[in-house]
């Protein structure tokens, strides 16, 4: 028989408080091995759908399931599923080992794993401190390595980048890719994108308690990539000869210029050439991802009227109240300034795409070798 399937699962996960939805039919996965950016704004249903996953509130309907199965069945639930859903956990007038090592009896872990977690928090060196004397930030890491001491295969952390400086939100990056890298899966909640952008491979989008998107964090990015802005004598000739080179996704835009994804600057200028078009100037144009998750979240997506006019809706999107077109948020549109043809274009640099690079590991990983094994 097949063991239970690996991986979070969420099933039309409903949670309503006296008849006010904080989450309604929510449905996504957490694919093994990844870390999961679980994204929303402030009051939709982040913190809920965690609590209802790791068993601590009761769902009106549906199912929240890790390997398969809901928090209550797991066998050993510390040792499958850490989590920290609040850096305030801590007795005050604790120190931070005490503090572990009674989560350590009570989990039935060995006590020197207290002192081995501390360490790979990078609190080896106050570990005889009172919790109360902790920052945020230090909590925040107190918080971690309490959900670590099971070493569980899934890690779920709710705003864990809250009270981190940017040094500590680096080092949680860091920590997680590790974590993921040795086969652990993460679901991290955030309400801001970039806090997760750069480790992310997967995103789950919220907002109002249900989903407006899921996906690979690279198709979304694939789905905004920049687009080159060309300035030239004949737009459509240009369209056209783009389009019998593959590069189909060419539009006209209403100030007059010709909007080119998929291709560089100079392609775009060598088959202007080509075809006998004077290309007055070029501007690439950037997309913020977070300006996209914003409009995803706030509404006002479905009232934009940008780029591309046509063309399939990005990867994930599942809000049919959401428009059928893939479109850029409001801060992308162009005025609506005419381009006469005679017009002179200062010639823009080409500027390389400034996505953030994937995964480094400048540092030791906390599990397999010089870290703690599984
Ligand atoms: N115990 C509760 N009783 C009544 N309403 C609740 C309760 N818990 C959450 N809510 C409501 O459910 C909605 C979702 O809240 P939730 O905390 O899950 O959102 P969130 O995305 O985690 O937001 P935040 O990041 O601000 O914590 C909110 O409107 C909130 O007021």
């Amino acid at each position: 028989m097949s063991g239970p399937p690996p991986g979070i699962s969420v099933q039309g996960l409903t949670k309503t408080y006296k008849n006010i939805p904080a989450v309604s039919n929510l449905s996504f996965a957490v694919p093994p091995g990844s870390i999961t950016g679980f994204l929303g704004p402030n009051g939709s249903g982040k913190t809920t759908t965690l609590r209802m996953l790791l068993g601590l509130v009761r769902p009106t309907a549906g199912l929240a399931l890790i390997d398969g199965v809901p928090h209550a069945s797991l066998q050993q639930p510390g040792q499958v599923v850490g989590a920290v859903l609040d850096a305030q956990g801590a007795h005050p007038k604790h120190t931070a080992l005490t503090h572990l090592e009674v989560y350590c009896a009570a989990m039935r872990v060995p006590l020197t794993q207290a002192r081995a977690m501390l360490d790979l928090v990078g609190l080896g060196s106050v570990a005889t401190r009172r919790t109360g004397e902790f920052s945020l930030g230090m909590r925040q890491r107190l918080a971690l390595a309490t959900a670590l001491l099971g070493q569980p295969r899934y890690l779920v952390l709710d705003e864990p980048a809250n009270g981190l400086d940017p040094e500590g939100m680096a080092w949680l990056r860091e920590f997680l890719l590790s974590y993921a890298r040795s086969g652990g899966t993460v679901l991290v909640s955030s309400h801001i994108l970039r806090e997760v952008e750069q480790m992310a491979d997967h995103l789950v989008i919220v907002s109002n308690g249900t989903l407006v998107h899921q996906g690979t964090t690279a198709d979304l990015r694939n789905a905004y990539r920049a687009r080159v802005l060309v300035a030239c004598s004949d737009p459509a000739r240009l369209a056209a000869a783009l389009a019998a080179a593959g590069i189909t996704d060419a539009q006209i835009q209403g100030d007059g210029r010709l909007a080119v994804a998929g291709a560089e600057p100079e392609r775009i200028a060598a088959l202007a050439t080509e075809q006998k078009v004077t290309v007055f100037g070029t501007h690439i144009e950037h997309v913020d991802l977070e300006q996209v998750f914003l409009s995803m979240t706030s509404g006002r997506y479905a009232a934009t009227t940008g780029y591309p006019q046509q063309g399939p809706p990005p990867p994930g999107f599942v809000q049919p109240g959401y428009a059928p077109q893939q479109q850029y948020p409001p801060q992308h549109q162009h005025p609506p300034q005419q381009y006469p043809q005679s017009q002179q274009y200062q010639q823009a640099g080409y500027a390389p795409q400034q996505y953030p690079p994937g995964a480094p590991a400048p540092h030791q990983p906390p599990f397999g070798p010089g870290g703690f094994q599984r």
